[in-house]
């Protein structure tokens, strides 16, 4: 028995990473998973690994009318919309003081609003459907500065908007049966924090030394057992939380 049988998941940002983590855990679980991506080679090679009961199409989370599609691809396909992990996001590795408006823009178009118009198309369905369980992946970044994320303003203020929008969602449809929780990991070993690292090498040793665990980094299948949990109905009396996932690093 999986924690997800029966269930229709869809994951954004599902080509590689996390995303590719999650698809595995939550397919192993037993759910139909639908991946999406901007990157549509990366996510075809990823989807054909975890089996038949996955499907992999071209999204860019912040093109409103292709979320529509994805939903309603979803709903023939398989029926249904149970799950929904709000993944893709990505940096624009700068501070404050060096961010131009549409660079600003841009992190918050993706990390922000595409994981509001994953939630407005998925809502009505999982209405019909009798409720509904929404993850969204956040970062420390929306909790604390000086995390892993290189000091990037427009990542930590759009993953604080994706806290925000968690709670909002979660207070206001609770009573449809929808769960929305949201996730905070620390250091994941994927290609995004290479890149904050290679750009930054001191990072890696500030951060090991702010993740008192012995993995200092996590790998994203730790991540993606926490998303599960969210997911399934295991947590079925969970909406409104907020899960760290960082080896420690919020200890402090
Ligand atoms: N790697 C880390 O240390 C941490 C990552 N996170 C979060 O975990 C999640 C996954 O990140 P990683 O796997 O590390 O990143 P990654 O950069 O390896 O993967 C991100 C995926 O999102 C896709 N993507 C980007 N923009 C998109 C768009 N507009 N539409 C559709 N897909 C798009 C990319 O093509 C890529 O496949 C993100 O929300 C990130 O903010 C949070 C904390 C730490
Ligand atoms: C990339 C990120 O969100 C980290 C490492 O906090």
């Amino acid at each position: 028995m999986g924690r997800l049988d029966g269930k229709v998941a869809i994951v954004t940002g599902a080509a590689q990473g996390l995303g590719e983590a999650l698809v595995k855990r939550i397919a192993e679980e037993g759910a139909k998973v639908v991946g999406v991506d901007l990157n549509e080679e990366k996510l075809k090679e990823t989807m054909a690994k975890y089996g038949e009961h996955t499907l992999g199409l071209k999204l860019d989370v912040t093109d409103e009318n292709g979320w529509q599609e994805i939903v309603d691809t979803t709903i023939e396909t398989f029926g249904k919309v149970d799950v929904l992990v709000n993944n893709a996001a990505m940096m624009s590795n700068k501070g404050v003081l060096d961010l131009k408006p549409e660079e600003y823009m841009k992190v918050m178009q993706v990390n922000s609003l595409g994981t509001l118009l994953g939630i407005q198309k998925s809502i009505p369905k999982m209405q019909e459907n009798g409720g509904g369980s929404i993850v969204n992946i956040a970062s420390i970044g929306a909790l604390k500065s000086g995390a892993a994320d290189g000091g990037d303003a427009a990542y930590s203020a759009s993953k604080g908007s994706v806290r925000a929008l968690s709670k909002h969602v979660a207070h206001n449809f609770a009573k449809d049966n929808i769960r929305c929780n949201s996730v905070y990991p620390g250091g994941i070993m994927t290609d995004m924090l290479k890149k904050v690292f290679d750009e930054s090498p001191d990072l890696w040793e500030s951060n090991k030394a702010a993740s008192p665990l012995p993995n200092h980094i996590a790998d994203p299948v730790d991540i993606a057992n926490g998303v599960v949990y969210l997911a399934s109905d295991d947590a079925k009396a969970v909406t409104g939380t907020e899960l760290i996932i960082d080896n420690g690093n919020m200890t402090h």
